[in-house]
């Protein structure tokens, strides 16, 4: 995507440029967005490691909202199998209960927001602007690859389920991330690579934060 320019890296994390709350305690979110099979839960493994964030998938908050008996289930369920984005407000709330339940200050929230409509929720319930968003950059071919070798027993890593996904990646993710490139807040990562040289690039991009015990 031409749009994304690699951005200045944050002048001092300890600075509260945004003033973030959550429940009156400050907090620091970063977005992890790129395309299905980028890399982006194996790189926020490897960040919660070195600086103490939590990570917060909203696929896997969503795939654990179906296994829990929730009256969304059914819906949740045949969403994901088409590839579609579940309705904001349902993924807000499971979002900002694990921030709050989490007890810690620091969020990796990975795979949203995934549309604008995600965007705004998140903006109107949290009122909470991310530091920066992470973004990973990969070819089609390459995710397309790793997902249908990740052998996870996902019911959307098949084929067409795969470019259903890529398909609303390119129309409602992207536009997302053009947002916040236009305000100086993403840092794109080549994640084409090996996982250990993504894994390198992140941590440039995570430098302004102190090492912290995994939390
Ligand atoms: N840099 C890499 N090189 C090769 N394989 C990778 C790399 N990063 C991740 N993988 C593998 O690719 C698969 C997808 O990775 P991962 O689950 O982290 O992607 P994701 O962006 O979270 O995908 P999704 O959006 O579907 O949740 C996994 O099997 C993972 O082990
Ligand atoms: N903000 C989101 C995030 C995810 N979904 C649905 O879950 C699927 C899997 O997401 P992953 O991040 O684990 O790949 C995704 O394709 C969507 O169906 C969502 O609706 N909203
Ligand atoms: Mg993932």
């Amino acid at each position: 995507m031409s749009t994304v320019v690699d951005a200045p890296k944050v002048a001092d994390a300890n600075e509260d440029a945004n003033g973030n709350f959550l429940n009156d305690k400050k907090v620091t979110v970063v977005f992890v967005l790129g395309g299905p099979g980028s890399g982006k839960g194996t790189q926020c493994a490897n960040i919660v490691q070195h600086y103490g964030f939590t990570h917060l998938s909203a696929g896997d908050l969503l795939r654990a909202e179906i296994k829990s008996g929730s009256e969304n289930g059914a819906m949740i369920q045949n969403m994901i199998k088409e590839g579609k984005i579940v309705p904001s407000e349902v993924t807000i709330k499971l979002l900002h209960k694990a921030m709050l339940d989490s007890g810690n200050d620091r969020f990796l929230i990975d795979g949203f927001p995934r549309n604008e409509e995600n965007r705004a929720a998140f903006e109107n319930v949290t009122k909470i602007e991310p530091e920066f968003v992470l973004f990973f950059e990969c070819s089609e071919e390459e995710m397309e690859r790793r997902l249908l070798n990740r052998h996870q027993g996902r019911d959307d890593d098949n084929i067409d389920t795969i470019r259903k996904r890529f398909k609303v990646f390119v129309e409602s993710s992207i536009p997302v991330v053009e947002h916040y490139d236009s305000r100086g807040k993403v840092r794109k990562i080549d994640a084409g690579r090996p996982i250990e040289e993504v894994f390198n690039a992140v941590k440039d991009t995570f430098s302004p934060y102190s090492e912290k015990a995994r939390y």
